[in-house]
């Protein structure tokens, strides 16, 4: 469906955009995800037509759309700065795709019902766009951005301005929407959350370029980098010096899965990968018991070395101060690579 070939954006001496390839298939939902400044938005503003490219190309179905304006392309965009028309109504908003091309009155009518319908509004044609709560704006620029039924629908942080409880609600909506749909989706957000609760595959950005892409439970379980494991808020990375199953690191010797890159690495230990256990390394301390409701999330020292993060369960967590000695789960343990 959308094919990004190359592409570089420049703005000066910086690239926004640096050489990136990206594939998003017929009916799949793709999450770019990073940090500010990464290059996210510059991405959607290419495909859209927004911005131009200094180098590559933008396919869509295989037609190359150097040239094609944002129109012409076929594309929803709901983005932050797309915001609602304030003096139409809910209707007005939604219709006004349909109509720009050409759409009679009652099918513009019609397709405002359904939308209305899909996106949990019913009746909601006459209501003012003021009078409506942040969830019900949202709800309504997604149906204005699926009127015109785009082939590809992108989304720049569709729920950013939103409280967690109601994005976390709306992001299963949403998924099962696309689903029914078969809408094609390009997403940007930076909140991993509603990227990973949304996507079939998420795409990590970093300075312009893709530092991992796959699935979500892949990228959670495999980063592929230090920054891929530190942007998803894996704070437990230390050096290792790899070989065959086993690492030797400042925490003492770490098992490792079969196939790990081998020799001086970085080591990520995930915080449920740290087990208390009675034959394991002795030594550690503990420094503080943070209580998160369904964990606790305790803060260990080793005698020598850098502290790492845990987490028990509510009912078996060492007591602050006390020394323990601690086992590492093999499937909690990544080998990063650079
Ligand atoms: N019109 C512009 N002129 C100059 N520099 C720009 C322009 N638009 C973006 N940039 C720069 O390009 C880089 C990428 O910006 P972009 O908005 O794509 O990042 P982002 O990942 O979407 O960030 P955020 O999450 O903050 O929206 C940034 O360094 C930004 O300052």
């Amino acid at each position: 469906m959308l094919s990004i070939e190359d592409a570089t954006v420049r703005f000066g001496e910086r690239a926004a955009l640096d050489a990136v390839d990206l594939e998003v298939a017929e009916h799949e939902i793709v999450c770019v995800l990073g940090p500010s400044g990464s290059g996210k938005s510059t991405l959607l503003r290419a495909v859209a037509g927004l911005q131009a490219l200094d180098g590559g190309r933008v396919l869509l179905a295989g037609a190359d759309q150097a040239g094609v304006p944002v129109h012409r392309r076929g594309v929803g965009l709901m983005f932050q700065d797309h915001q609602l028309f304030p003096q139409r109504d809910v209707g007005g908003n939604i219709a006004f795709g349909p109509r720009m091309r050409g759409a009679g009155k009652a099918e513009q009518a019609e397709r405002v019902r359904d939308l209305l319908e899909l996106v949990g509004l019913p009746g909601a044609e006459r209501r003012s766009v003021a009078a409506l709560s942040g969830g019900e704006q949202q709800r309504v620029a997604l149906a204005r951005a699926l009127a015109p039924r785009p082939r590809l629908l992108m989304l720049d942080e569709p729920l950013g301005q939103l409280d967690r409880g109601l994005r976390e609600r709306l992001v299963v909506e949403l998924r099962q929407l696309f689903g029914r749909l078969g809408t094609t989706v390009l997403a940007v957000t930076h909140d991993q959350g509603e990227a990973f609760a949304l996507a079939d595959r998420v795409v990590v950005m970093r300075d312009g370029r893709i530092a991992q892409s796959g699935a979500p439970v892949e990228v959670w379980s495999r980063p592929a980098s230090e920054f891929v494991a530190r942007f998803l808020g894996f704070d437990n990375v230390v050096a290792a010096r790899v070989s065959g199953t086993v690492a030797e690191t400042a925490w003492g010797r770490i098992p490792v899965p079969e196939g790990s890159p081998q020799g001086e690495r970085r080591l990520l230990v995930r915080p449920g990968g740290a087990r208390l256990a009675g034959e394991g390394q002795r030594g550690w301390t503990v420094e503080s018991r943070t209580f998160r409701g369904d964990r606790v999330a305790v803060r260990l020292r080793p005698a020598d070395g850098p502290a790492l993060e845990a987490e028990f369960p509510p009912g078996g967590a060492p007591a602050e101060g006390a020394e323990v000695a601690l086992g590492f789960a093999v499937e909690d343990v990544v080998v990063l690579g650079d």
